[in-house]
């Protein structure tokens, strides 16, 4: 595998001090580094990164500079409480879906009368259920959750292997959504070009998807993340809820229920007689959440504008960019990872 070695570069100097551009979202620049986390990031496999510089690799996955430090931290210091809530999903997988229908079913009964009120028409799902290494716990900080009320809704893209062991020792529960590693490879590379400083250009597919196959992205090797969640879920079905991308796109309303059954809150017949369910998955809908005005025009704290995490919404626009052979090796690498694991695509 090729890696750089970037302390190498610039003696005594992280390789990047020139100031990253302002549309780069903060947890994929590269600052000042304390002695010790650079010592660390230093001893760590290394490569170049697919919108800043370096991606490293801890735990077995992947993660730009600024990332890692907030998984450190939050690692460190997240105290999992048993009435938890914890979204996990592979970036590209439909997060911004899953938050949007895991907080409009634990809130529904606010705003059954008062639907003009609803925080979705004016915040963004990303702001109402917080990533723990990318937001709360970014940049070393340490947040005061006493503001969180029970349950507390939170997401990740942290891999099992990763979870702080608060997480793993608590009773709390997991939802983890995947998608087809097609379908999310293309969205990764649109989304990642978006962030792309300008003077940068875009990354090309055919080196995008090198990376990704080789496992070297935001949180990969997609495979090992999926399977870590699968063989958890196995284990441990009370705890985490094991969803696919594809068969919420299909049976959206079975899926919701048994989201809320998983929760403890599942619909009462009346609710379900007055179309709840169906009013949630409108709500939550790609069509309904990227028309509001919020989020056409809205911008996240961390500088990325909530357009970019909206595009299709569809299952299949792979085959609108993947040539065969891209489609071919894959498919083999899928094959030969869930070999045996029961996981298919
Ligand atoms: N409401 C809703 N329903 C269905 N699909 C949706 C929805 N909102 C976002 N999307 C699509 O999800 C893709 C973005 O993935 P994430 O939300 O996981 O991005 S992120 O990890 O939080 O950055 C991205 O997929 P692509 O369109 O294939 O790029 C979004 O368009």
């Amino acid at each position: 595998m090729a890696t750089v070695e970037p302390f190498a570069l610039l003696p005594g100097a992280m390789p990047t001090t020139q100031p990253s551009p302002a549309s780069t979202p903060k947890y994929l620049q590269e600052d000042e580094l304390s002695k010790e986390r650079r010592d660390l990031i230093s001893s760590l496999p290394t490569e170049k990164a697919w919108v800043v510089s370096y991606i490293h690799q801890y735990q077995g996955f992947w993660h730009p500079t600024r990332q890692l430090l907030g998984v450190l931290t939050c690692q460190q210091h997240f105290q999992a409480q048993d009435s938890d809530i914890l979204l996990v999903t592979n970036p590209k997988s439909g997060t911004t879906w899953l938050k949007a229908l895991v907080f409009a079913l634990m809130n529904r009964s606010r705003y059954i009368d008062s639907p003009q009120q609803h925080p979705f028409l004016t915040t963004n799902p990303h702001e109402l259920v917080p990533f723990l290494e990318l937001k709360l716990y970014a940049e070393n900080q340490v947040p005061d959750l006493a503001n969180f009320t029970s349950p507390r809704l939170f997401s990740t893209h942290l891999p099992f292997v990763s979870l702080p062991t608060s997480v793993k020792d608590s009773a709390c529960k997991l939802v983890y959504l995947c998608r087809n590693p097609k379908d999310t490879f293309v969205s990764l590379w649109h989304f990642t070009n978006k962030l792309r400083p300008k003077d940068k250009g875009t990354n090309s597919l055919e080196e995008a998807f090198d990376k990704f196959c080789r496992g070297v992205c935001l949180y990969g090797p997609f495979w090992d993340h999926v399977l870590g969640y699968w063989e958890a879920s196995l284990e441990n079905p009370e705890r985490i809820l094991f969803l696919k991308f594809e068969e919420m796109k299909e049976q959206p309303a079975l899926h919701l229920k048994r989201l809320a059954e998983f929760l403890g809150c599942p619909f009462s017949p009346e609710e379900e007689t007055k179309g709840m369910v169906d009013d949630i998955l409108k709500l939550c809908s790609f069509e309904y959440l990227s028309n509001l005005d919020v989020n056409k025009n809205g911008k996240m704290p961390s500088g990325e504008e909530y357009k970019t995490f909206f595009r299709r919404g569809e299952v299949g626009d792979w085959i609108n960019h993947l040539t065969k052979e891209m489609t071919e090796r894959m498919d083999e690498i899928t094959q030969d990872k869930f070999h045996g694991s029961g996981l298919k695509f």
